[in-house]
């Protein structure tokens, strides 16, 4: 007779996966190709923005004194001693009734205290002399950028953790990192398992399908922000496999195989979790799809036994995989993010099983709407393309209709979040 499995909490296993999680290392790479790598350490202002006091105007560097008695009859005229651009440094020290000609970006000459615009000054030459008026009077500080008024020297501008985008990486360039400490991308090996099994290039071949789990595996691997190993397709042989994933465990900080995890003749992988000798920390969960979704611990080593079946591999992934990735990455946020929607489809068959729908997300007058992404069997790959999200239906034994509330999963955000948990659906 078949083994009989204990299916256990979809928490209980994420638990206990985490507690074997792993810590990632962390590497230099330069700015140039520090996109969508998270950050190693805290970003801390090592210089006031902007380092110095500057100029927000194309305009004259003026005392606010000299322009007090300026009003719309009564110009006053002021000699126009030195002109700077952006990147210049005033020579001169600003005396009464001076002017100094200055652009944007431009530091403030010494002795100016506010930058009166082009447009609300004149300017002329008199005997090879140039000389403005203004019509106006000037505050003292009006239209300066002073120094450290964005940021003071010691403040915390970015948390390790952080993922690189093209703010954050404004943000390094501001303060000289050429080199960025970033996280170093855990190495997940990948191992589709099944004699049906074809290469993407092959004819098919009566009995057999191509083998579609390793490159979706690999592309969840890349959106997860990891690296993954490729070490290619086995046929269900024993020792064949046995020899190519201890191989494949040595090269990689976790391992995943596709297939062959449930209670089949020709599905191995228990038997080789027991020859390498691994702690099986669970292998059945109360979910659909992704039931037979197992995760091992070999040495200091994961092994993930993800489903052949298609959309229970990918679920099983995302559940299970992600969050150790986000953890050895450093981002504290290792869940994905969860929201609430309201069903756009009925689902009136219960079942006992947590299930992990395959979904997109729609807004309709700022409400938002779960869709079902198509068929939604485990063995089903099509609907997969259509998914962004993964509504959460608990388990139970009552079905679901258009207008419930749900939590989605949400699958490309990047922030994630802290904690598991999901609202307890009435
Ligand atoms: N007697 C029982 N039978 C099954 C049970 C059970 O509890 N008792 N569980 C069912 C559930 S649920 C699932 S899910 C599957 C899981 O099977 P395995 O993980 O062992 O996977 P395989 O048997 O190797 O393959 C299942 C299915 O997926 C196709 N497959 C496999 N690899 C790939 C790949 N790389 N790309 C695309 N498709 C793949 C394979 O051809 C099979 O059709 O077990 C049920 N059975
Ligand atoms: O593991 Mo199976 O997908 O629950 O259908
Ligand atoms: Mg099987």
């Amino acid at each position: 007779m078949a083994e009989i499995r204990k299916p256990i909490p979809v928490e209980e296993a994420i638990s206990r996966v985490w507690q074997n999680r792993l810590e990632g290392d962390v590497e230099y790479v330069s700015i140039e190709g520090c996109d969508n790598r998270r950050i190693a350490e805290d970003i801390v202002a090592s210089h006031p923005v902007p380092p110095f006091p500057k100029s927000p105007y194309d305009g004259f560097a003026l005392r606010s004194a000299d322009t007090h008695e300026a009003n719309r009859n009564n110009p006053v005229t002021f000699e126009v001693v030195e002109h700077i651009g952006a990147g210049q440094v005033p020579v001169k020290h600003l005396h009464k009734g001076e002017a100094i000609r200055i652009m944007t970006g431009a530091k403030i000459p010494e002795g100016a205290d506010c930058i009166a615009m082009f447009e609300v000054c004149q300017s002329y030459e008199q005997h090879n002399k140039a000389y403005m008026s203004i019509k106006r009077t000037m505050e003292s500080g009006q239209n300066i950028i002073q120094e450290g008024s964005e940021v003071a020297t010691g403040e915390k501008l970015i948390e390790q953790g952080t993922l690189i985008n093209p703010g954050v990486k404004a943000v390094l360039a501001t303060f000289g990192y050429s080199q960025v400490k970033v996280a170093k991308k855990p190495v997940i090996g990948i191992i589709a398992t099944g004699t049906e099994l074809l290469d993407v290039d092959e004819d098919l071949e009566p009995g057999k399908i191509r083998n579609s789990n390793a490159h979706m595996i690999a592309s969840q691997i890349i959106r997860a922000g990891a690296e993954y190993k490729y070490f290619g397709k086995l046929a269900d042989v024993l020792a064949a496999s046995y020899d190519m994933i201890t191989k494949a465990l040595a090269e990689v900080d976790i391992l995943i195989t596709t297939g062959g995890v449930s209670v089949g003749d020709f599905d191995l992988m228990p038997a080789i979790y027991e020859k390498l000798g691994a702690d099986v920390l669970f292998n059945k969960v109360a979910m659909r799809p992704g039931s037979v979704t197992t995760v091992a611990a070999s040495g200091d080593k994961l092994l993930y036994g993800l489903s052949g079946n298609p959309s229970a591999c990918y679920v099983g992934f995302e559940l299970f995989a992600r969050p150790i990735i986000q953890h050895s990455l450093r981002n504290p946020n290792v869940f994905l993010k969860r929201i609430r929607a309201t069903l756009a489809d009925d689902f009136p068959k219960p079942n006992p099983f947590t299930r992990f729908v395959r979904s997109y997300i729609t807004y309709e007058n700022g409400d938002v709407f779960t869709n079902l992404a198509g068929m939604d069997k485990s063995n089903v790959v099509t609907s997969l393309a259509h998914s962004t999200s993964l509504m959460v239906l608990p388990g139970g034994t009552r079905g679901f209709n258009a207008g419930d509330q749900v939590d989605v999963m949400l699958l490309d955000d990047q922030e994630g979040q802290c904690e598991f948990g999901f609202t307890e659906n009435k």
